[in-house]
């Protein structure tokens, strides 16, 4: 299986933890949209979705699936999500599309996270795939200092600005030993609005493919 093969395999088996009446929460990224796109046959059995992005929420709209407010919704019962990379833990980066901030939020309303994967994103130390880290726009230069200081090489992500109105640092040759500590360090930083380190709430379940077919870890 290639990987895009896999990633449709992973987001199709999701659809196992969408139960009727929910209300799910929905990352975002290429994994995400096969998952979305497997939930056609269901749309109408669930009762609606909070979604991490504007691109989740167009795909999720066109399938008739009603889109809510986070702020109408006391908990969600499962967010279904991808990640760049996750270790043995279930820790993860996440970030690379630029939505780890909606994401950090939505999953942190829910009861179960479920990461779907293919088999290239499972790594035994997180950090070679750069970590991404939103700022408010005027901050970017000082927190590219401080990120400096912490041992990190931030890129600034040109032309990107988030659905949030901020921009990206990705953070290159970061050896990430203790997620949970760099997690924390980063958030105290002023200016970094989120960063992509899920460790302190990582995955509770993780769906992975690899040429095999799709296991649960
Ligand atoms: O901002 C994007 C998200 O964190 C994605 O979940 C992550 O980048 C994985 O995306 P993909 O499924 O496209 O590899």
């Amino acid at each position: 299986m290639d990987q895009n093969q896999k990633k449709k395999a992973v987001g199709e088996a999701a659809v196992k933890f969408v139960k009727p009446g929910d209300i799910i929460g929905v990352g975002t990224g290429s994994t995400v949209n096969y998952f979305i796109d497997a939930l056609a046959p269901i749309a109408h059995e669930i009762k609606g979705a909070v979604s991490s992005s504007e691109a989740s929420t167009e795909k999720l709209k066109a399938l008739g699936i009603e889109v809510y407010s986070l702020n109408d919704v006391d908990s969600l019962d499962v967010y279904v999500d991808g990640a760049d990379e996750i270790n043995a833990d279930k820790a993860m980066i996440k970030g690379g599309g630029a939505a780890l901030t909606r994401e950090k939020i939505v999953s942190a309303v829910a009861k179960k996270f479920v990461c779907i994967i293919d088999d290239s994103k499972m790594v035994d130390t997180l950090g070679e795939f750069p970590l991404p880290v939103e700022v408010i726009p005027m901050a970017r230069s000082y927190v590219a200092r401080e990120i400096v200081s912490l041992g990190g090489d931030p890129v600034y992500r040109q032309g990107v600005v988030t659905d949030n109105g901020n921009v990206i640092l990705d953070v290159h040759n970061l050896r990430i030993d203790a997620p949970m500590h760099l997690e924390t360090q980063l958030n105290q930083i002023v200016g970094v609005v989120t960063n992509g380190l899920f460790a302190h709430r990582g995955a509770d379940i993780v769906l992975v493919a690899d040429n095999n077919g799709v296991k649960e870890i």
